[in-house]
């Protein structure tokens, strides 16, 4: 047993087919809406990364509390609904076994897979948090853009090294930025350090420099493979066509630019430490054994008869 109490197959006994039910689900899941799967990996660094995986994510804001779904942080985060469709088929064989947080962990693997990406086995028996911490969003989740250093500071207090960094962040090789969090490298001004045949593209998705935050303008993080995990994220950034300013500072480093550079080289160098990363980040701080609890629904709490 690791020392974060997690372990390989931990429903072996009490659920044998919930690994294969995600599996399925996900797949499903993918057909119709090849977005989801971006969502399950997002879904991993917001949960994991704020202080523990244990789905702190999923819940609703409460009368007493704002959810961390509905934070800043969490802007353009989509396809929680689904994630209860999984849930749910998971109860339907396996009432009240399987955690929240093992179904996000899984579903962040398998949507690895479904883009394209490598097969990462991972632990098991992670338990659900009561709690939703909003409050810590801020202190554990960097800032678009804030400086390599301090990114750097948040990811080794998880047990991540550059390395690993510079590869987790290569999950902007797939999906989308909205206008919102790029317009302030466009106006009033362009930005100079972004590379100038991108820079129409941007305009033209984001014509309006005050966009309504409600608004779906948005640009492809990756706009050769847009739907396909590769190193081609790696390939952008040293042509200065990262969106963010996060983007733009790892290609210019010195820290970090080595790997970049090694990662743009080469698809299996950075699926190595892509997949080391994805693992140590799934097994940040896991709540086990009598911690916590197995959510019924993943947006709820249970309910405890104590506290109505
Ligand atoms: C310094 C760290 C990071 C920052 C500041 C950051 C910030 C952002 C921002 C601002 C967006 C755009 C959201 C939107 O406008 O809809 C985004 C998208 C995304 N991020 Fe990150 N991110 C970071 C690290 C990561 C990591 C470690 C992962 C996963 C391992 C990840 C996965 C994603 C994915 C998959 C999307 C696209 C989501 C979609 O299309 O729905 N990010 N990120
Ligand atoms: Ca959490
Ligand atoms: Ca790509």
């Amino acid at each position: 047993e690791a020392p974060s109490g997690l372990v390989m197959d931990f429903y072996k006994e009490s659920c044998p087919q919930a690994e294969e039910i995600i599996r399925e689900q996900v797949k499903l899941l993918y057909k119709r809406h090849k977005n989801t799967a971006f969502s399950w990996l997002r879904n991993l660094f917001h949960d994991c990364a704020v202080e523990s995986c244990d789905a702190s994510l999923l819940l609703d804001s409460t009368r007493k509390t704002i959810s961390e779904k509905e934070t800043d942080r969490s802007f353009g985060m989509r396809n929680f609904r689904y994630l209860e469709d999984i849930k749910d088929a998971v109860e339907r064989e396996c009432p009240g076994v399987v955690s929240c947080s093992d179904i996000l962990v899984l579903s962040a693997r398998d949507g690895i897979v479904s883009v394209g990406g490598p097969h990462i086995p991972l632990k098991t028996g992670r338990r659900d948090g009561r709690k939703s911490r909003a409050d810590l969003v801020e202190k554990f989740l960097p800032d678009h853009n804030e400086s390599i250093s301090s990114v750097l500071e948040k990811f080794s207090a998880m047990g991540i090294d550059t390395p690993g960094l510079v590869a987790l962040l290569g999950a902007h090789s797939v999906g989308r930025t909205h206008c919102v969090k790029l317009v302030h490298r466009l106006y009033p001004e362009v930005d100079p350090a972004l590379n100038p045949d991108h820079v129409p593209h941007m305009l033209k998705k984001c014509y309006d420099p005050l966009p309504d935050p409600k608004s779906v303008q948005y640009v492809r993080n990756d706009r050769g493979t847009p739907m396909k995990l590769d190193n081609n994220y790696y390939v952008n950034i040293l042509e200065n066509k990262g969106l963010l300013m996060v983007d733009h500072e790892l290609a210019h480093d010195p820290r970090t630019r080595p790997y970049v550079k090694k990662m743009a080289k080469s698809q299996d160098y950075f699926f190595q430490h892509f997949s080391r990363a994805i693992a140590l980040l799934s097994e940040n701080n896991p709540l086990t054994g009598e911690q916590g609890e197995i959510r019924r629904h993943c947006n709820l709490a249970n309910k405890r008869f104590s506290e109505d």
